[in-house]
């Protein structure tokens, strides 16, 4: 008996989840001042407000000359004057030099800088030697090099890094448009969770899925986490907080509850509110109860309860629609290829998904593991692989770190 009777098509997990994340819209966009911008999702181009550099500047403390002058050497030429940085641009007259200082603009006339180093120095003029080798444009920053007035420094759908910040101050930006932050709510289900700091018995287990969720969650800069809510296995009570986390968020993540036990209600109850199952199973291992369904206009995963399962499914396939939503243009997933030492034939027709610890550049080595309840590998791993079906022995694999982004 097939199990995966729900999947009609042949394409991967990856694309299935992919195709979901394509069908969505980003969040609505805002405006907000230059210092809440880092982390953000550029909602509109960032555009150079004017030439970069605005004009022409030394690249080096030296000496603005007519590259002509240079012609006869060696040559002696009056020190005329002295640019300094933050001022207009001063004229140089022929047969002369002026004293310049890196960044300060170009005189008129001039276009070489000789650095200083390489002249003799007598205070009222300089020697430039016999030997020197100079092109013209020598040491000089040219203006519009870097970019010219109007075109765009970064595409929309960028997520606004250092660089990027600084790039916003240089070119004038003092507020920037971004997407709003992507509002998500957390359901952790299951009757057998208790608190981090509750007593717990040995037929009960301390709820972790919500703080490694909370742990992918908080390193993902432009989301809110709203809601966090544990429910128990009550088909009346997951409607309940279903229905009052889609008023709130514009993605809810669920964990547990989502397999074939009586008691699993996640799947019933988002029927229950008329939810649409976009996919539910994947030909994954951990995870392959993975759910996701459209509810209210809205996208809901319902993450497998198996610790690892939820942070696999988190990372390969949450992440695509939270990007998608948060307006990252390049949402789908950018993996390195890490080189793996394969003991064992993978499986035929599941895509496997193994923690792994990275011990060199680009070489990783697997870790023991007994399978998606296994928290402890996990905790030791840096991420982990993905092993398509059918793959045998040392190759080269797409790595995942433990990541949203
Ligand atoms: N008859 C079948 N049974 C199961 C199948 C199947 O195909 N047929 N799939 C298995 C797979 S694979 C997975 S993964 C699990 C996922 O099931 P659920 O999503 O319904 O998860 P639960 O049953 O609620 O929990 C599974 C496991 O994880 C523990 N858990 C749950 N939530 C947390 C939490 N917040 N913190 C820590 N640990 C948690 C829970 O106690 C269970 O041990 O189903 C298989 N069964
Ligand atoms: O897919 Mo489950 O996560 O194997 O245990």
């Amino acid at each position: 008996m097939s199990t995966n009777r729900e999947r009609t098509d042949t394409a991967s997990p990856g694309e299935t989840v992919a195709r979901w994340a394509d069908s969505l819209s980003p969040v609505e966009a805002e405006e907000v001042e230059l210092s809440e911008a880092v982390g953000r999702v550029l909602a509109v181009p960032l555009v150079a407000d004017r030439d970069s550099p605005p004009l022409d500047v030394s690249a080096m403390d030296g000496y603005a000359v007519r590259w002509e002058d240079l012609q006869n050497r060696p040559a002696v030429l009056p020190v005329i004057g002295e640019a300094r940085i933050g001022q207009p641009p001063l004229e140089l007259a022929p047969h002369s030099a002026i004293r310049i200082v890196t960044g300060a603009p170009v005189p008129k006339g001039a276009d070489t800088v000789l650095r200083r180093e390489w002249v003799r120095e007598h205070g009222t003029h300089i020697e430039v030697p016999a030997e020197l080798g100079v092109s013209r444009g020598q040491d000089i920053r040219f203006q519009g090099e870097n970019i010219s007035a109007g075109q765009t420094v970064v595409p929309e759908g960028t997520l606004v890094t250092a660089p990027i910040l600084g790039a916003c101050a240089g070119f004038g930006h003092s507020r920037v448009r971004v997407f709003r932050r992507v509002r998500v709510a957390l359901l952790v289900t299951g009757n057998e969770l208790v608190a981090v700091d509750d007593t717990v018995q040995p037929w009960q287990l301390h709820d972790s899925n919500s703080w490694s969720l909370r742990g992918l969650l908080s390193m993902v800069p432009f989301l809110e986490l709203r809601l966090l809510q544990h429910i128990p296995d009550d088909l009346d009570q997951m409607v309940a907080a279903l229905t009052g986390a889609l008023d709130q968020v514009d993605l809810v993540l669920m964990t547990g509850g989502v397999s074939m036990g009586d008691t699993d209600f996640v799947r019933p109850a988002l029927e229950k509110i008329g939810a649409t199952i976009v996919f539910h199973k994947l030909p994954i291992r951990p995870g392959k109860p993975l759910l996701g369904a459209m509810c209210h206009d809205r996208p809901v995963m319902g993450l497998p309860g198996n610790p690892v399962s939820v942070l696999v499914t988190a990372c390969r396939f949450a992440g695509m629609v939270l990007r998608r939503l948060g307006g990252i243009s390049r949402w789908q997933p950018r993996p390195t290829l890490v080189e793996v030492n394969d003991p064992e034939v993978s499986n035929p027709t599941l895509w496997l998904y193994r923690p792994v610890r990275l011990v060199e550049q680009a070489v990783a080595e697997f870790l023991p593991t007994r399978g998606s309840g296994d928290l402890v590998s996990a905790a030791r791993s840096d991420g982990f692989v993905e092993i398509p079906p059918n793959t045998v022995g040392t190759g080269l694999r797409h790595y995942f770190p433990w990541s949203l982004l």
